[in-house]
């Protein structure tokens, strides 16, 4: 699957890049209303999506909760992500994501702005073409087979945590190389536990960050021990360029995205700092996998429920791959798992939301934002909208296919799994190949049921099954 290409689009077809000229005179500065903050409040804390779809029918497109003098600004549907996207030079993104910052480090690209993220993300982003992307099946393929070679029938397992834990070998191993897939487990573990303090609520993240307490000394050393890691490869594959020794002598002979990063050069003939190397190698890390395996668990969960879908899916891995593990070339032929996975993606986002803080004061829709209101868009309730979606609420993969009557093409603006702009998910590609592949892996080997169907999302930075996802295995 190609999920629709990021700004080009949106700024062709979105609004003015001045916010003030697109949305005239504002009525005044938005206020939240502190019954609607309390409300949102209580709800946002049970089940944090049902709670955003219902503020944006209460409050509509532009909803403001939170403390007056720095806002929480949701901008809900079309028009709203449209125009976020096309004013990209409006917002900063170090102050949005700065919760992200003792996982990720201060040069992580989702925390870089202006110059230094353009410089960073050109030399980034050419790891992740979509020629590379395509020569990691193999080793994803043969991952998940090895993991679903255990599954034995008439078993009960998490499918999330089992999965999870293939995803992150697979993704350890496609970005940075054998070594370091080794100490996956030990790797995951560490960061997890950085990543959990991300995946808290905003407020407790905040006071978490006021002063120094032992949670965030631990979530510091966690960080630290798999930055050491990370050092001691780049340190040995820089020993091992200038012995020369080796069919590895030359870093090209690595066929992974560190390579690509170690060698990468600007026009300056500038590359990537050691500081810049190691947050790139750990934000990818902890941005791919927990987003990734959370997709995963809701296309298992989709699939379980819709028998239908799933034969027909099973049908054509059968068809197109045969007895053999899936290949690169194999998938542009699973055009209805393309639609699966796209349908997943659209129902069940895992970044239900994503933020901005505006530089300086702007309005829209008739309101008027002050600079460092948290600005937030939501793929999650744009995609549940019926005005865009038909049967917005219902898991219908064929609407992915152009002659079907519910198919509505996908915008920039009306389909966002990976959000949009400049920083739109560098990892797009890999994430939606891997889940392809590992669906395919699935379908060819193992019949599952889920032991309950009710089945509750929780977090908005990745957006899973509250509880993992119990199956039972049955062929
Ligand atoms: C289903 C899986 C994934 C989802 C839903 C997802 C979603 C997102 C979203 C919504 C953003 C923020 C964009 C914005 O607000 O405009 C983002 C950024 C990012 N993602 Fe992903 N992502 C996924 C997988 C991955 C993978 C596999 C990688 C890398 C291995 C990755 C690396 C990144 C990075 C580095 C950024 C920051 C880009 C920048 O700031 O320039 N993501 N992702």
């Amino acid at each position: 699957m190609t999920p629709p290409s990021p700004a080009g689009r949106a700024r062709a077809a979105g609004p003015p890049r001045t916010a003030r000229a697109r949305t005239g005179r504002a009525r005044g500065a938005v206020r939240p209303p502190l019954a609607l903050t309390v409300r949102h409040g209580i709800a946002f804390s049970a089940d944090p999506c049902a709670s955003l779809l219902r503020l944006h029918a209460e409050a509509g497109p532009v909803a403001a909760v939170g403390p007056r003098r720095k806002p929480l600004v949701h901008l809900f549907g079309p028009d709203a992500n449209a125009f976020v996207f096309a004013n990209s030079g409006l917002f900063r993104w170090r102050e949005a994501f700065d919760l992200l910052v003792p996982v990720n480090g201060e040069t992580a690209l989702i925390v870089s702005d202006g110059d230094d993220h353009r410089r960073r993300r050109r030399l980034v982003q050419p790891a992740f073409h979509h020629r590379r992307v395509g020569a990691y099946v193999e080793r994803m393929a043969a991952n998940t087979d090895a993991a679903l070679r255990t599954w034995r029938p008439g078993r009960t397992l998490d499918a999330y945590a089992e999965l999870r834990s293939v995803i992150r070998r697979s993704t350890v191993e496609v970005l940075f190389g054998d070594r370091l897939a080794a100490d996956a487990e030990v790797i995951g573990r560490r960061l997890q536990v950085a990543l959990a303090a991300v995946d808290r609520n905003f407020v407790l993240q905040m006071m978490l960050r006021q002063v120094p307490n032992p949670y965030m000394r631990r979530v510091a050393s966690a960080r630290a021990q798999v930055a050491r890691r990370v050092d001691e490869e780049v340190e040995r594959r820089l020993r091992e360029d200038a012995a020369q020794d080796t069919a590895q002598a030359d870093g090209e002979a690595h066929d992974d995205v560190l390579a690509m990063l170690m060698a990468a050069r600007d026009e300056d003939g500038g590359g990537l700092t050691r500081q810049e190397l190691q947050d790139q190698v750990i934000s990818l890390i902890s941005a791919g996998y927990d987003t990734t395996s959370a997709a995963m668990a809701w296309a298992v969960y989709v699939l379980a429920t819709h028998p239908e879908a799933e034969e027909r899916a099973r049908r054509e891995v059968a068809e197109v791959v045969g007895d053999r593990l899936p290949r690169a070339g194999d998938l542009p032929g699973l055009t209805f798992l393309d639609g699966v996975v796209n349908e997943t993606l659209r129902l069940f986002p895992p970044a239900v939301l994503s933020a901005r803080v505006p530089v300086e004061d702007f309005d829209y829709g008739g309101h008027r934002i002050p600079a460092g209101a948290m600005v937030l868009y939501s793929p999650y309730v744009t995609h549940r909208m019926p005005e865009v979606w038909p049967q917005a609420g219902r898991f219908r993969p064929e609407r992915w296919d152009p002659s079907s009557d519910l198919h509505r093409p996908a915008t920039p603006a009306t389909y966002l799994p990976f959000g949009g702009g400049p920083h739109r998910c560098i990892g797009s590609t890999l994430a939606t190949v891997e889940i392809k592949t590992m669906l395919a892996c699935l379908l060819r080997r193992t019949r599952l049921r889920l032991v309950s169907p009710a089945v509750t999302p929780t977090s908005v930075t990745a957006m899973r099954p509250r509880g993992g996802l119990p199956v039972q295995i049955i062929g």
